[in-house]
């Protein structure tokens, strides 16, 4: 038996959810290019769990459905008061989507359409949990979500309380299309091998918080953020990342698993970071990341990832940068709880071996003589 370092190459599952086929993303074998340009975000979420594009009747229902469900019960507003204000918000979502199982009636009900109908509530109640903490931290009350608005309306103006203007709604959709599902990526996989044993869906999206969280993983958005913050201006890019290459530091937001000429994802963000940071008249961010791209592509040959451009786009949006892993959660909970609802329809506990490195034949030495 010999192990593969971090399972590259290794096929771990079938699924009919999303492809990565020599470079190009499909999400139910649509080009991840076409749902950027032309699709909202909840059309992407029915396509996700249902297997195809719904028509007007089937999108207004599931529209309705997550606003009407997207109220947190009160017990977990009383969580997120209690929570201290300056904790990880990674950390503070796993918490609170956790305690959202204890309040939902169903949580271990493992009927299909129970299942279906938790997808639902997750994927409304997330955006509010986001929101919600992001204003009681602020000292703020959370502000209820708006009947018939999409998700990436509602986020906005739940976040902020202010009627979000139009492009900042269509840019803010687009992030949300483009981060919704990825194949076999970290976390949904920790959310499929923890269903795999029968285990719930609130635990199989806990697991996936708690794996998205890393900087490895969607934790990246938010480091890619904090590096352009400590770049500071333009001229100190070109010293900044020659001496983190020559020091072998990882630049965050650069290389991936499966792409190996791009992420086809990173393009649309590049676009969108270009022109909101014109809309808003800073378009420093943008450019300190445009040099950034060139130096590392040209020493490295790393490409930008779906976090690179994301960090400049959120905080164009006026976004707190530690919001933005919990919004990559916002919309990946729809490839989650798909992935989820797929695996519980085809089940079997996913259980692989190790390669043993440690000591054979040892004697046990009684405590006495340790
Ligand atoms: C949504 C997402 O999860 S997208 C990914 C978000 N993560 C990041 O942006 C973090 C930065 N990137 C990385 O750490 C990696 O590229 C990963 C985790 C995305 C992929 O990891 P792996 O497939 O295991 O690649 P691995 O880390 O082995 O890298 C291969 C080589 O490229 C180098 N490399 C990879 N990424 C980077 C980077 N961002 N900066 C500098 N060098 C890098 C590695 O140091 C390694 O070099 P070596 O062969 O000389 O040791
Ligand atoms: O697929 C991966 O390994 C990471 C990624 O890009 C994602 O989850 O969107």
């Amino acid at each position: 038996m010999t192990a593969t370092k971090g399972l590259e190459g290794i096929v771990a599952t079938t699924s009919s959810i999303s492809s990565i086929i020599d470079g190009v993303l499909t999400y139910r074998g649509i080009n991840i290019d076409d749902l950027a340009e032309k699709a909202s975000y909840e059309e992407v979420v029915y396509l996700l769990w249902f297997g195809k594009l719904p028509n007007r009747a089937e999108l207004n229902d599931l529209i309705a459905k997550l606003s009407q469900n997207a109220a947190l019960p009160e017990q977990v507003l009383d969580l997120i008061r209690a929570t201290p204000k300056n904790v990880n918000t990674m950390a503070a979502l796993r918490t609170f989507v956790s305690a959202l199982a204890l309040y939902d009636e169903e949580a271990n009900d493992m009927d299909v359409d129970a299942n279906v109908r938790k997808a639902i509530r997750l994927q409304a109640q997330l955006p509010a949990i986001v929101a919600a903490f992001s204003r009681i931290r602020e000292g703020k009350e959370p502000i209820a979500p708006k009947e018939g608005a999409g998700i990436a309306e509602n986020f906005l103006y739940m976040l902020t309380g202010q009627e979000p203007e139009a492009i900042a709604v269509e840019a803010f959709n687009k992030a949300l299309v483009l981060h919704a599902d990825h194949e076999l990526n970290a976390s949904t996989f920790a959310s499929r091998v923890t269903v795999a044993t029968l285990s719930d869906i609130y635990s199989g999206v806990v697991s996936a918080i708690g794996a998205l969280k890393g900087p490895l993983h969607g934790g990246a958005n938010e480091a890619v953020m904090a590096m352009l913050e400590e770049v500071g201006s333009i001229d100190n890019v070109e010293p900044y990342i020659q001496d983190k290459l020559n020091n072998k530091v990882k630049i965050m937001g650069f290389g991936h698993r499966v792409y190996k000429n791009g992420d086809p994802r990173a393009k649309h963000l590049q676009k969108m970071s270009e022109q909101l940071g014109k809309l808003t008249g800073n378009t420093n961010w943008y450019e300190m990341s445009v040099k950034i791209e060139e130096l590392v592509t040209g020493m490295k040959g790393l490409k930008p990832n779906v976090d690179f451009y994301s960090a400049s786009v959120y905080t164009s949006l006026q976004i707190p940068r530690d919001l933005f892993t919990p919004i990559f959660a916002v919309s990946r909970v729809s490839g989650w709880t798909a992935h989820i609802l797929e695996q519980y329809e085809n089940n079997r506990l996913i259980r692989p071996r190790a390669e043993y490195t440690g000591p054979s034949h040892q004697a046990f030495v009684p405590i006495e003589q340790r």
